[in-house]
């Protein structure tokens, strides 16, 4: 199956703005992107990243600079099934990919922490996304409306999307690869002295 896996690069990750200049969250964004795409093609599957400037991967890319959801749409409405995995899911593994990939459904779908839709599997041609928002109730209803079934993963590592400083805890605590290297490498790390753990950027 053909797994789409949109990447803003242009100025990617701007909500961890209070821990990384513009030129670290673009390399943390593309450490995400690389560590997703070994994912997808540990499961047999091929991924191509959409995107809206030119990137540096071993796959195929898809260079298309409209709104995230007008660029996923043009990819949408044929006849063969397709997936849509975000590019900023730190702790998806082979396992859970496989699992959302082979779960039945016209469209099946990840939702994220806090409302969003972390990945995609269409079945269906007429459907259509609506990201940003809640968009996971956005698709629930979409799907209600054109009359096919809409069935959700219940899957803790496609649910932690990177947007947010504290979501970084979640790679800290469950991540590998890449992302996690990258976090290594500059310092930052856990602080679990009182309630939820938090992390610390020492460098700064
Ligand atoms: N092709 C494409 N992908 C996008 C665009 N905007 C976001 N994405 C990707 O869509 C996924 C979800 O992105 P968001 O978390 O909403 O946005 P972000 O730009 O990564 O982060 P923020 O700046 O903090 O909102 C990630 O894989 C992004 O790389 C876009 O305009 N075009
Ligand atoms: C693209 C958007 O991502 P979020 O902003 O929720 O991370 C969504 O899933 O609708």
């Amino acid at each position: 199956m053909r797994v789409v896996v949109p990447f803003g690069g242009d100025s990617p990750k701007t909500r961890l703005a209070p821990f990384f200049d513009a030129d670290e969250r673009r390399d943390f964004a593309l450490a995400m992107l690389r560590d997703v795409l070994d994912a997808v093609e540990s499961t047999g599957n091929d991924p191509v990243v959409l995107t809206d400037r030119p990137v540096d991967v071993h796959v195929p890319t898809i260079l298309d600079d409209r709104p995230l959801t007008d660029a996923v749409n043009d990819q949408l409405g044929g006849d063969d099934p397709i997936a849509v995995v975000m590019a900023d899911l730190a702790l998806a593994t082979p396992a859970s990919l496989t699992r959302l990939f082979e779960m039945e459904g016209d469209v099946v779908a990840a939702p994220g922490l806090g409302g969003g839709t972390n990945a995609l599997v269409v079945r269906t041609p007429e459907f259509v996304v609506d990201y940003h928002g809640a968009s996971i109730a956005d698709h629930r209803e979409i799907a209600d409306d054109i009359g096919v079934s809409f069935v959700e993963i219940d899957s803790m590592r496609l649910a932690v999307d990177i947007d947010e400083p504290s979501d970084l805890v979640e790679i800290l605590l469950h991540g590998r690869g890449r992302t996690r290297e990258w976090l290594d490498e500059l310092g930052v790390t856990l602080d679990t002295t009182d309630g939820r753990a938090e992390v610390v950027c020492h460098r700064r």
